[in-house]
């Protein structure tokens, strides 16, 4: 899973977190490491309006975007695989391809630049995050 968390204010910075007992070891000039627990992390990433990215080759489902849009982050993610019907039932982001950097970095700062569509790729996930709940997967199971 990876979440980095660009925002304006911070054009030169970029921060990596995650769940790693070692992550903070990693640290150099460019990067900060901070250990943080998932929930954290989606938690903080929504609060200062960041965007959640899935780059995948290949990314058979995709949990890790439903639980970034239920915590009301939107997301950039790879157009391979269980990420189109995801972001389709909730249009709550931009569909890249893996392999293409320039329009993963145009995808990003497209987010991160238009705030009226961060707003509402938000409004749209928290209101369509329930077809993704334990409740409506369980009724659709023959
Ligand atoms: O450092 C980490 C990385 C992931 N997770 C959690 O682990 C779960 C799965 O994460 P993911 O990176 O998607 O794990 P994989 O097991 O590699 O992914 C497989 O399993 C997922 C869950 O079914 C599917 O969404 C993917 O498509 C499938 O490839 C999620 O709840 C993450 O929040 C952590 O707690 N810590
Ligand atoms: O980019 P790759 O090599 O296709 O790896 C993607 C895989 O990594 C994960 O994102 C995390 O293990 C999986 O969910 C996914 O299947």
């Amino acid at each position: 899973m990876y979440i980095l968390d660009i925002s304006l204010e911070l054009t030169y910075s970029t921060l990596i977190l995650g769940n790693r007992d070692d992550i903070e070891e990693k640290s150099n000039n460019s990067s900060v490491f901070l250990q943080r627990s998932i929930p954290e992390i989606y938690r903080l990433v929504a609060k200062t309006k960041g965007v959640f990215i899935n780059p995948a080759l290949v990314e058979p489902f995709g949990l890790t975007l439903i639980e970034a849009a239920a915590y009301g982050l939107p997301v950039v993610a790879t157009k391979n695989s269980g990420p189109v019907d995801i972001i389709k039932a909730q249009n709550n982001g931009l569909l890249v391809d893996p392999h293409d950097q320039k329009g993963i970095a145009d995808a990003l700062l497209k987010l991160l630049a238009d705030k009226n569509l961060w707003f509402e790729c938000r409004k749209n996930e928290l209101k369509n995050i329930h077809r993704f709940s334990w409740p409506k997967h369980c009724r659709m199971t023959p």
